[in-house]
């Protein structure tokens, strides 16, 4: 119970209010028109026919308002959840952490909101009109049969939480299997192309039907319970609250001590007792649902935005100097990647970092962005820089470009620094690719190559002293390539480059050769490709 005081906002305890009030005021109509049977007088037809208007337009407002309640808690919440992401980076992100998002911010806003003002609201009043009618029924008919009707209501609370602790579970169940769903679902459409092209159409549509089968099984399961908890509360307040009145009702008025009005009173009164449970019990199943969606839109909202390397390149010590880095060691799900990696790169050095696939390059590239976990230490200059620090203060440049839909100017300066982009722009893009040119999504599609260099634009914009190219240039021709590099070097700073490309790898001022996360080789391209035996190969290699 206390849980579920924690959760309804004050939109829900407005409802709560109306729905006890309109039923005060129904229960007074009920009480005027007991005394209308009794004795017919003209004032109290006056009385009576206020009150019907009065609950009229309490009960035309309880349609309403409660729905536009709603959508107003679920659209705050969905704006809540869209800054949220938007504070959140989106770079790595699962399928899985989309999915979930998606979900988040549409099924379970819709579900939570209705939860907390649709369903606890009435909850609520299912507790208190109650009370305020065996009251009503205490002042103007009888305190011994208020006191006797009063008993069935010590029951509601054990009634519903029993209830409660039924359908927690499959409520549980139902937001699982849908969130597995539409995982699974948004993966599918994302990965058509390679699925239509493996041919794997038939394996996809499969799990597909496997987790709506999950979900539906777990409809079904919260249907049945629902179904079951409509019959208690039925059962339990309808019929036995409704049969005590009628024996009271007609006992009291055998015995003379209730008159026939408030015989009849008390019959209806015994319906409006038990109006808000009923009433409750039948939309306990989309009301309870909603209680998981709301605990993960709460997780969700207290996520800490992940860190944004932008906000702490005001607070970080513009660091200059070399890159001394000793005994790095990087493992990758506990597995030993990179071992005792020491190096020290001179500032506005170009180096260029090769070896064979699975060597560690990658790692190494992203433990020295700081968007790797590594132990061994990282100085640049005399600072002993930390991972945070490090990706303030690297810019890195991933080997597959993510366009964002927007002008080509949003995607080369995404953090909105204002900087100049003109020198880069006209050196890396050309007249081809203009500023205002939309891509992304809704935009221009651009090829591989292009989306490669406005990736590498945006990384130089950055103007960081050191910049690390993960295999960035792979994709461009070697005369764009060596444009990269120059228009790099110009900006003054420390480029490391993995590459595959050994030619590319002849234009640096060192190659450094990691072989099974070990360096092989390190020393002037000409050197290496002299004694190293991985670096002659691939020099061979490229040349055929
Ligand atoms: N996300 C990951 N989680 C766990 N292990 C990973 C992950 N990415 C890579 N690895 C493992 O780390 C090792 C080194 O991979 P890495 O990508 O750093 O090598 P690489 O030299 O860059 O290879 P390539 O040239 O093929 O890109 C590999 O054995 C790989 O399986």
């Amino acid at each position: 119970m206390r849980s579920l005081l924690r959760d309804i906002p004050s939109v829900g305890w407005l409802i709560t209010a109306l729905i006890v009030v309109r039923t005060i005021v129904m229960a007074l109509v009920i009480i005027g028109l007991g005394s209308l049977i009794d004795a017919p007088v003209l004032s109290t037809m006056w009385w009576l026919g206020a009150g019907v208007l009065i609950a009229a337009a309490l009960l035309f407002t309880e349609a309403i308002l409660p729905q536009r309640l709603r959508a107003r808690t679920e659209a705050a919440w969905r704006q809540q959840l869209a800054q949220k992401n938007l504070s959140l980076s989106s770079t790595g992100a699962s399928s899985r952490d989309d999915a979930q998002l998606i979900t988040l911010a549409t099924e379970s806003a819709s579900k939570a909101s209705t939860y907390t003002v649709l369903f606890l609201g009435p909850f609520f009043a299912a507790f208190l009109a109650p009370i305020a009618v065996i009251l009503v029924i205490g002042i103007a008919i009888s305190w011994p049969v208020a006191g006797i009707l009063s008993i069935g209501l010590c029951l509601i609370p054990g009634v519903l939480s029993w209830a409660r602790s039924m359908l927690k579970g499959a409520g549980a169940g139902y937001g699982r299997a849908s969130a597995q769903l539409a995982g699974v679902f948004l993966e599918s459409v994302r990965t058509l192309g390679t699925t239509l092209v493996l041919d794997a159409t038939d394996s996809r549509r499969q799990l597909i039907t496997k987790k709506a089968e999950q979900m539906r099984a777990q409809v079904m399961s919260l249907l049945y319970r629902n179904q079951l908890m409509i019959l208690v509360t039925d059962g339990t307040f309808g019929i036995a609250t409704t049969a005590v009145a009628a024996v009271l009702a007609s006992a009291g008025f055998s015995a003379g001590s209730l008159t026939l009005g408030q015989a009849v009173a008390l019959m209806l009164l015994s319906r409006l007792v038990i109006d808000p449970v009923n009433r409750m019990g039948r939309t306990f199943y989309t009301g309870m649902a909603g209680k998981p969606s709301l605990l993960a839109i709460n997780r969700a909202l207290a996520t800490r935005p992940e860190h944004r390397p932008d906000e702490d390149l005001d607070q970080a010590p513009l660091q200059d100097g070399d890159m001394v880095i000793k005994n790095l060691n990087i493992s990758r799900d506990e597995t030993p990647i990179v071992h005792d990696f020491s190096v020290s790169i001179p500032a506005r050095s170009h180096v260029a970092i090769v070896g064979p696939s699975g060597a560690g390059k990658s790692s190494l590239a992203l433990s020295l962005a700081g968007l790797l976990d590594f132990s061994g230490d990282i100085f640049l200059g005399e600072h002993r820089c930390s991972s945070q620090e490090l990706r303030a203060l690297v810019s890195f440049v991933p080997q597959s470009p993510t366009l964002f839909t927007g002008t080509i100017a949003n995607n080369i300066d995404l953090a909105r620094t204002g900087a100049d982009s003109s020198m880069i722009h006209a050196e890396l893009l050309g007249k081809e690719l203009s500023a205002d040119l939309k891509v992304g999504e809704t935009g221009t599609s651009v090829s591989g190559g292009q989306a490669a260099r406005i990736s590498i634009a945006r990384g130089l914009l950055k103007q960081s002293r050191i910049i690390v190219l993960d295999e960035a240039t792979a994709q461009l021709d070697y005369a764009n390539a060596q444009q990269v590099r120059h228009t790099a070097k110009s900006l003054e700073c420390t480029l490391i480059e993995i590459t595959h490309r050994p030619s590319e790898a002849l234009d640096a001022d060192v190659v450094v050769v990691l072989e099974d996360g070990r360096i092989s080789a390190i020393d002037t391209p000409e050197n290496v490709a002299q004694h190293n035996a991985f670096f002659q190969k691939a020099v061979s290699e490229e040349h055929q």
